[in-house]
């Protein structure tokens, strides 16, 4: 497996963007250069396959995704007691473009493995919106959900190297996310 070059582990509450703005930095970069990785991807496959769930719409931004959302939560936890890199071994292995976008980093321990395996080329990016704004892109306080590790797990305690602010001024994301580009694009020519 190619060492990747930069690896950027992106965070964010419920309905911050974390989709829409790593999918904009993925298509601007390319899909030769950037690899866009979701840890909840091969969570969401096998909770699907073991309770005969439609994996497509658990992947995307719908009611049925969060209907099961606190079951998934209680499901990858127990995954993650017995083995907490388990998800992280399996979004990394293969991937040979040397940028890797991690879009869900939800947990301490999602956070430390990748510091431990890929420290020297880590970026924790962090994504924010207001509450009110998430309320306007469907987001609905849920008990057990907005309260537990899976929100609140990186809420303190973890420096973020990049604070994307994602409220709706579309001029402030595209100034933000063209520093994170241009950031990107300076360090593969440094290590070309
Ligand atoms: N800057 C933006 N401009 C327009 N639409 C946006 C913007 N940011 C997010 N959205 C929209 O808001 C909704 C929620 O965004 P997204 O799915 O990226 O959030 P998320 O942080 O990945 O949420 P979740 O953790 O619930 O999966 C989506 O429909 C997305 O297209
Ligand atoms: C179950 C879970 O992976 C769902 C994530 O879904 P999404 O990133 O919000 O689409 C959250 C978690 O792992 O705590």
């Amino acid at each position: 497996m190619a060492a990747p070059r930069l690896v950027l582990l992106f965070s964010g509450k419920r309905k911050s963007g974390k989709d829409y703005i790593t999918e904009r930095l993925r298509y601007s970069l390319g899909g030769d250069v950037c690899a866009l990785l979701r840890l909840s991807g091969p969570l969401k496959q096998q909770f699907a396959l073991e309770r005969a769930l439609d994996f497509q719409r658990l992947l995307d931004t719908s009611d049925y995704k969060e209907t099961y959302r606190a079951e998934m939560i209680l499901w990858g936890e127990e995954k993650r007691s017995a083995d907490p890199g388990y998800f992280c071994r399996l979004i990394v292995e293969g991937v040979t473009q040397p940028v890797w976008i991690i879009s869900d980093a939800r947990r301490r321990s999602d956070v430390d493995w990748f510091l431990a395996a890929y420290g020297d080329v880590l970026q924790n990016v962090r994504v924010t919106a207001s509450q009110e704004t998430r309320r306007c892109r469907g987001w609905v306080y849920t008990p057990e959900v907005d309260d537990a590790e899976s929100e609140c797990g990186l809420d303190t305690g973890v420096t973020f190297d990049w604070i994307i602010a994602n409220d709706g001024d579309e001029t402030s994301l595209d100034e933000q996310l063209h520093r994170l580009k241009a950031f990107i694009l300076s360090r593969l020519t440094l290590l070309v």
